[in-house]
């Protein structure tokens, strides 16, 4: 990244700069987000560039899943603008977001429950199609299969999600993303509940996904695997940017030590 693009980053973190249509894949700018009387995200603003993993920190009800929410349509945002591939996309549906390659997982699984797990994959892969038919499905099989065993469910393709362990359910959730074709992978707590070595293999699946092209951004608690994996990360707390750079910038950053985890990160 070159000495001009991080002193843009920081001016933008710092809201000395506007973000703009062309600042990144993904562009957002004055983000809020209201329930009610609570503001669940206020006035923020990022960038995230292509082919890159871009960490998103905050503590418990800092605004994350919200500003995804918004980001990929689930949402309408009560102000601001979001931009995808240089073009406006605030408060568009998600199954259009879905349309235009971007893809997000979510905390809570939601498979269906009676399917295997290729069918699931194979059923996001069609998109519009409303034919659910065994036959027609058949065309989707041999690309699902190849997206189960990418993500290490191919020895688990016949099995319902309730037979899978919970990082199989992790890895379904992944796959059924990575069916809608994605350029852009919304991926929220991919490592909550993994042991050392899931958390690894999944971070080496992700970190393959980007070397293929596609860009992600990544919330999860786990700061050490977080931190590993990406390239850059932007905190939140209260629904506000805290701080922006890259993991040792991060690490040693006293505001964020102090909201995150009221100091010491590991
Ligand atoms: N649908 C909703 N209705 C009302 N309040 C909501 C809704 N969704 C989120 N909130 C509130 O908005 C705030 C931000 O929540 P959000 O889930 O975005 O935080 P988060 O950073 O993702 O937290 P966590 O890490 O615990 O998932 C919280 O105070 C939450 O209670």
């Amino acid at each position: 990244m070159s000495a001009d693009t991080r002193a843009d980053e920081a001016a933008t973190a710092t809201g000395d700069r506007e973000v703009g249509p062309d600042d990144g894949v993904l562009a957002v700018e004055g983000l809020r987000k209201e329930f009610g009387g609570l503001v669940a995200v206020d006035d923020l603003s990022f960038a995230v560039q292509e082919q890159e993993i871009l960490g998103f920190i905050g503590p418990n009800g800092a605004g994350k899943s919200t500003t995804f929410n918004c980001v990929t349509g689930t949402y309408p945002p009560t102000a601001g603008t979001v931009w995808y591939k240089g073009e406006e996309v605030t408060g568009t549906p998600p199954h259009e977001m879905v349309k235009r390659g971007m893809a997000r997982t979510f905390q809570s699984f939601a498979p269906l429950e009676d399917r295997s797990v290729l069918k699931n994959v194979a059923l996001s892969m069609m998109e519009d199609t409303l034919v659910t038919t065994d036959g027609l499905l058949g065309e989707f099989r041999s690309d699902a299969r190849e997206i189960c065993e990418r993500v290490g469910l191919g020895d688990r393709l016949h099995q319902t999600p309730a037979e899978l362990p919970h990082a199989g359910m992790l890895r379904l959730e992944l796959g059924r993303a990575l069916g809608t074709d994605p350029d852009l992978l919304l991926v929220d707590e991919p490592f909550a509940g993994l042991s050392g070595p899931e958390v690894e293999s999944v971070s080496e699946l992700l970190l393959e996904l980007r070397d293929e092209g596609m860009t992600l951004v990544v919330v999860d608690h786990n700061m050490r695997g977080l931190l590993q994996l990406i390239d850059r990360a932007i905190v939140i707390n209260f629904g506000s940017l805290l701080a922006a750079g890259t993991p040792d910038e991060i690490k040693n950053n006293p505001e964020v030590q102090e909201a995150y985890l009221g100091g010491g990160l590991e």
